[in-house]
């Protein structure tokens, strides 16, 4: 099921939460809509249910408007953080729950909720756990249990609001690889909010960079990460350096420090380049004034990458620098010693578009 967001806009009050959203998503995605804390990805997820009316726009499931549409009908499946299962049933009531509720009509008969559930626990890997209640299952299991129920009535749409967010590092991580499996599987057009970027960056095939109830950025995490189109992405996707400095005959300039930038030729102004961590290199030479002087005041080795945090000796600024195992070997460098940094990759931002 393909879904079509146009212009939708949401206020609380005199509290604008959502101003004019506008996405398309095609079937069969894996779409994570991340932003921090208040900037509407639950509100946008909740008028996607229809559990949230909205003020202006529109809501199209597979070309069909449906704004109007009741919960029920939008045949969503909906998945929170806190797996509201039901405590009196059996891991297996809590899964055939909504098939169970059908319409006489529409619903299966015995046999074939028995099988379906089956079914679904096996996926999850809880087949041997049917007749337990949810308070004798971890937390990780728990929220198995209610993604297998929220598929068991084979919805067209899955939102998952969450879904990880109260488990320890280690079950997410494994949530994860099995949640896109299981989309792999079902190729059912799923949405996952998250303030994880880790999170969004591993599982979605899209993300949905979300602030202050606009969208910043959508594309694939690759373009996200390593193309920012905005400061607040850059800072919100990983971590990142700031050159700040004056634009002039195609350079950005801090006193003798100089970083080539030609597409900005004709500028001249203040501005701020960004610099992801793995895209400062570090020479031990100074060759020109390409590169600045850094002191070296922490290393850290994690496996094959190794974090190296340096102060400059112009501005007192720290900056971060990531290096792979096997470049750090090569440079022979150690905590205290001064190095010269240049960054390879940088993308510029003019402050009359943002505030910094
Ligand atoms: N029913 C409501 N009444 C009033 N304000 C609301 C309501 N629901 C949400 N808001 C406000 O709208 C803003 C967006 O909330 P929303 O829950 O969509 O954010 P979020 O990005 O999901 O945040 P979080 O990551 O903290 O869950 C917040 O400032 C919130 O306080």
């Amino acid at each position: 099921m393909s879904i079509k967001i146009e212009n939708v806009s949401k206020s609380f009050g005199s509290f604008q939460a959502l101003s004019d959203i506008s996405i398309d998503i095609e079937s069969g995605e894996l779409i994570a809509l991340l932003g921090p804390s208040g900037s509407g990805k639950t509100t946008l997820l909740r008028i996607l249910a229809g559990l949230e009316g909205l003020d202006e726009g529109a809501i199209l499931f597979d070309g069909q408007n449906i704004t109007n549409v009741s919960p029920k009908e939008r045949e969503v499946g909906f998945v929170f953080q806190h797996y509201a299962l039901f405590r009196h049933m059996t891991v297996f009531d809590n899964v055939a729950y909504g098939l169970k509720v059908r319409p006489r009509k529409t619903r299966p008969s015995k046999e074939e909720i028995a099988k379906k559930v089956k079914e679904l626990l096996t996926l999850v890997k809880l087949e041997n756990f049917a007749d337990r209640y949810p308070t004798q299952l971890s937390g990780g299991q728990r929220q198995r249990v209610a993604l297998a129920r929220a598929l068991a009535v084979e919805p067209k749409v899955l939102l998952l609001d969450e879904p990880f967010g109260a488990l320890d590092a280690k079950v997410r991580k494994e949530l994860r690889r099995w949640l896109r499996k299981l989309h792999n599987e079902f190729n059912v057009t799923s949405i996952f909010v998250t303030h994880d970027q880790e999170e969004a960056l591993d599982v979605a095939n899209r993300i949905i960079v979300m602030n202050n109830g606009k969208i910043e950025q959508v594309g694939t995490p690759e373009e996200v990460y390593d193309r920012p189109n905005s400061p607040f992405v850059y800072d919100f996707l990983g971590n990142v350096n700031l050159f700040r400095g004056r634009l002039h005959k195609g350079k950005l300039t801090q006193g003798e420090f100089e970083i080539h930038v030609p597409t900005y030729l004709d500028s001249h102004e203040e501005a701020v380049g960004y610099v992801r961590p793995h895209d400062i290199q570090i020479e031990k030479e100074k060759v020109n004034n390409e590169t600045v002087a850094a002191k070296i005041t922490y290393i850290h080795i994690i496996g094959p990458i190794v974090q190296v945090e340096l102060k400059r000796e112009d501005s007192e600024e720290y900056l971060e620098a990531e290096l792979t195992k096997e470049q750090y070997l090569d440079l022979n460098i150690q905590k205290g010693e001064t190095v010269y940094v240049r960054p390879k990759q940088l993308r510029v931002f003019i402050p009359e578009d943002f505030s910094i």
